[in-house]
């Protein structure tokens, strides 16, 4: 069932840039089509080692709400899969709908889950900053994990009851200590793309890294999701929910998996 898009959805203030980037030839999200999918023999494991010490603070950005970390340092990594290089943990964020039927961004076989994962690294091996490596064909990796409704997620709650304190436009609050790898499913399988951002700028920047198996965490974890707000306190409300950008054209590529 695809999502009914609502026009107020698509001018939503995020969406005033356009929705395609004109003359782009890897936007993201996908639909991820399992069978045209293409083994490689040649991708290696992907190894993940995170600091819990480099979390530094959650915040609301009028858009979803990230856990932002200290990118300073090597000390929150990842190396190996698809990438050539090492990768460090920026930030991780989610996308979600206003019901369980859809708000993944990537789609598989053509099913929504409801809702993703994101986990942001950039190439400081290649690039000074961040905002420099966004810029580069090879400066993110993203690594997707798709959430599906079932059992609470133990991992998952400690950021749930910090939601409430990040819950208008523009607030943040200390987080300190937060291992993101309790959020990753345990089996390694992945499909992996060069796709793009899937916020303005939209730059196609982004190495995919898909997980194949989601993580299950429960009804009301994704109700607290959906009482966040994209407005600023004192504004009239507006519930963050349906934060995912439409599915795009796959155009000349190939989705790879790490397994057969
Ligand atoms: N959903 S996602 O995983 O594809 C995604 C990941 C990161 C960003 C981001 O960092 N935006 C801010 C931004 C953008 C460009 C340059 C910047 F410096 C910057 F902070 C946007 C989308
Ligand atoms: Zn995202």
């Amino acid at each position: 069932a695809c999502c009914s898009y609502r026009l107020r959805d698509a001018l939503h203030p995020l969406w005033q840039s356009p929705l395609t980037i004109p003359g782009g030839t890897r936007q993201s999200p996908i639909n991820i089509q399992w069978r045209d999918s293409v083994y490689d023999p040649f991708l290696k494991p992907l190894k993940i080692s995170y600091d819990p010490t480099t979390c530094l603070h959650i915040w609301n950005n009028g858009y979803s709400f990230l856990v932002e970390f200290d990118d300073s340092t090597d000390r929150s990594i990842i190396v190996g899969g698809p990438l050539e290089n090492q990768y460090r943990l920026k930030q991780f964020h989610f996308h979600w709908g206003a019901i369980n039927d859809w708000g993944s961004e990537h789609t598989v076989d053509s099913k929504f889950y409801p809702a993703e994962l994101h986990l942001v690294h950039w190439n400081a091996v290649e690039y000074p900053t961040f905002e420099e490596a966004v810029m580069e064909g090879n400066g993110l990796a993203v690594i997707g994990v798709f959430l599906k409704l079932g059992a609470r997620h133990e991992g998952l709650q400690t950021l749930v009851d910090a939601l409430p304190a990040v819950k208008h436009k523009d607030t943040v609050i200390e987080f300190d200590v937060f291992d993101p790898s309790c959020l990753l499913p345990s089996c390694p399988d992945y499909w992996t793309y060069a796709g793009s951002l899937t916020t303005p700028p939209l730059t196609e920047s982004v190495t995919w890294i898909i997980k194949k198996k989601p993580i299950e965490v429960d009804e009301d974890q994704l109700e607290a999701f959906r009482m966040l707000l994209f407005t600023s306190d004192g504004e009239e409300e507006k519930r963050m929910v349906d934060n995912f950008r439409p599915l795009q054209p796959l155009m000349d590529r190939t989705v790879r998996s790490s397994f057969q």
